[in-house]
């Protein structure tokens, strides 16, 4: 079994309860309050300027310039890939650069990004991986449920939030991801296992609290 897979079972019981968490079931159903809507653009446009640098210090640790060429095009991909998606509906709902840059980042958001941080700050290459693969891997498993509810990809508002986490660019974004951890990954010790699991662990847990912060419009304070 790849390591991917490994990683896999430790979390997918956790990834299952995403599809039942409200803000993922009104964001595919469309039933979803523009107003939470809005409130998750705004804080996740924050925490994805947060998750281009853990994956930025993938740069920094990489011994060599192939590996270093791999997360620039991370980075990239998050810059000027899935944040095209965040730009169209910061447009359509209004949200300003200014709002951006003086918004407050919520208790969660704060938690989740800056524990990625940490664990790519203090780790190795592989550590880094890790921490960027719950969020980004989940995101294509909900992108790929929601696809297949009737109506959603037609959605006028939410349409383009799951065409985009099921779009073949970001599934290939996600299998960069993924292929890097298996290469690297291939022979960890017993002990690095437990460790990078735990990492997976806690990050999916943060995804599931993410949710929650956005359908309650929570800023933990
Ligand atoms: C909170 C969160 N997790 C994961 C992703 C996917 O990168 C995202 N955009 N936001």
């Amino acid at each position: 079994m790849k390591l991917t897979d490994r990683l896999y079972e430790e979390v997918k019981d956790i990834w299952k309860g995403y599809l039942t968490q409200t803000f993922v079931k009104e964001l595919g159903e469309g039933t979803l309050g523009e107003d939470r809507f809005r409130f998750y653009m705004v804080q996740d446009y924050c925490y994805l300027l947060q998750y281009a640098k853990v994956f930025a210090l993938g740069i920094v640790k990489a011994e060599e310039e192939p590996l270093m060429r791999r997360f620039a095009s991370m980075v990239h991909d998050t810059l000027d890939g899935e944040m095209d998606v965040h730009k169209i509906y910061m447009k359509r709902l209004g949200i300003t650069n200014e709002e951006i840059a003086s918004a407050k980042i919520a208790l969660a958001n704060q938690s989740y990004t800056s524990y990625m941080l940490d664990i790519a700050y203090k780790g190795d290459i592989l550590d880094v991986l890790v921490a960027v693969l719950s969020c980004a891997w989940s995101y294509q498993m909900i992108g790929e449920h929601l696809r297949t509810i009737p109506g959603a990809l037609e959605h006028p508002l939410y349409g383009e939030w799951v065409s985009g986490y099921s779009s073949e660019a970001y599934i290939q974004s996600v299998k960069d991801i993924m292929d890097a951890v298996d290469e690297i990954g291939a022979d960890i010790s017993p002990k690095k296992e437990v460790y990078i699991k735990e990492i997976m662990r806690k990050c999916s847990l943060y995804e599931r609290d993410f949710w929650e912060m956005a359908y309650h419009m929570d800023m933990g304070d």
